[in-house]
């Protein structure tokens, strides 16, 4: 049978249950991920004083063909665009700006050091987002930045975060579509601290002089990720979830969850929709954490299930701006991007799939005996034939035969490089 023969039998089925399977994939075409570069170096960057990897982050393998400068790794992401159905965004740090040779510290950082990331997004019809970058150097080293007790130290750093919005407002303007800015910082303490409040202030205060500087939304949407704890910072984080979220409702920011920064049997599935009723817009980092926020590639998993049903059947597509974060050097890494990303659709599909207003009712109703008979049948349903016609249908591999792509290119060009 053939990919489209297989679609017209499972289309059948799904069609039992009042879903129109054409809207659903029509749809799908437009909802971006914000793809992030930095699975493509380690998290590496391409300043001229290279810096240790710092921030309570780690990544561990030694996977061979590493991108080395920002022209391998935009071709690296064109290849594993070309692996994943429709049309997305580019997510970038400030260590990715391009100096040509000329050291510039983080504050001086200009719109004109992202120019070949702009003409190369237009090229490619994406859009970008953008993070600056308070870790990975000497001014970052004792784990302290926005919420540093020493002004200078936090006045750097606003400064960074102040010239990363203008670049990111750059990008909307260019680009005519607005870029989002999120704002994760490493600030805590290995050890028990004697004064939670004064960093937090400090932090509070410090994010305040950040947004005084006004952008237009139409160019740019700020957001602030908070976290449970990195190496070095397992007693405590300034910019825990509670800070954030405080911080992000009370100032019209949005908050950003990150898969990985809460504890170990907490899911960010379950706070979507809370944020939602208080929130405009959401931002996610879909990670996979294991044990820890390992940043482990995005698996089909029942958490990533959870996620794609909880935007879907909240009817929030357009309030939910989904952004990856992991990075694993132990596998290839066009490869690590195009599994978590087709999963990450995958994810979308799957819960555009669902009858969720029909399971909804089923709730409201008190049958939670069919709600879950329902549930778990579903779970079985020919939803792999449709991901397939999705992807003929837009010119990328069907099934695991983009491997053979990704085996291609190591050959051709990841093997080359030193
Ligand atoms: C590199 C990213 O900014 C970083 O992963 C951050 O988003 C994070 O999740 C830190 O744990
Ligand atoms: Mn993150």
């Amino acid at each position: 049978m053939t990919v489209k023969e297989n679609f017209e039998n499972a289309k059948q089925q799904y069609e039992k249950w009042g879903i129109n399977v054409e809207d659903v994939l029509k749809k799908l075409k437009n909802v971006p991920i914000s793809i992030h570069c930095w699975q493509g170096d380690d998290i590496g960057g391409f300043e001229v004083n290279q810096q240790e990897l710092s921030g309570g982050i780690d990544v561990t393998g030694n996977y061979p063909g590493k991108a080395t400068n920002p022209k391998e790794l935009r071709s690296d992401l064109e290849k594993a665009l070309s692996l994943i159905p429709g049309k997305h965004r580019v997510n970038l740090h400030a260590i990715y700006a391009e100096t040509e040779g000329e050291v510039v510290d983080r504050d001086a950082i200009k719109p004109q050091h992202f120019e070949n990331w702009v003409n190369w997004a237009k090229k490619n019809g994406l859009g970008l987002d953008f993070n600056p970058t308070l870790f990975s150097h000497p001014k970052a080293d004792d784990g302290l930045t926005l919420a540093h007790p020493n002004k200078e130290i936090r006045d750097f750093w606003i400064r960074h975060t102040v010239a990363s919005r203008k670049i990111a407002e750059y990008f909307g303007k260019e680009l005519g579509t607005s870029t989002l800015t999120n704002i994760w910082i490493p600030d805590g303490y290995k050890d028990i601290p004697s004064d939670r409040l004064t960093p937090r202030k400090r932090l509070k205060e410090s994010l305040d002089e950040i947004f005084s500087v006004e952008i237009d939304e139409k160019y740019n949407v700020d957001a602030v990720e908070s976290k449970l704890f990195g190496i070095g910072s397992e007693a405590y984080v300034v910019g825990s979830h509670e800070f954030y979220m405080g911080y992000a409702l009370k100032n019209n920011k949005l908050l950003l969850l990150d898969s990985g920064h809460y504890h170990p049997t907490e899911v960010i599935s379950n706070k979507i929709s809370s944020m939602l009723l208080y929130s405009d817009e959401l931002a996610l980092h879909v990670s996979r954490p294991v044990r820890w926020d390992s940043d482990h590639v995005v698996i089909l998993d029942d958490e990533l299930r959870e996620i794609g049903l909880e935007i879907v059947r909240n009817d929030a597509l357009d309030k939910v701006r989904i952004g990856l974060d992991f990075f694993d050097a132990s596998i290839n890494r066009i490869a690590a991007w195009t599994i978590g990303t087709r999963n990450m659709i995958k994810a979308l599909l799957y819960a555009m799939l669902t009858p969720n207003d029909y399971l909804k009712q089923l709730q409201e109703d008190g049958n939670f005996t069919e709600r879950l008979a329902l549930m778990e049948e579903l779970k079985t349903y020919p939803f792999g034939a449709i991901w397939d016609y999705y992807c003929e249908q837009m010119g990328v591999p069907v099934g695991e035969s983009w491997l053979d792509e990704v085996k291609s290119y190591e050959e051709t060009v990841l093997s080359k490089r030193n």
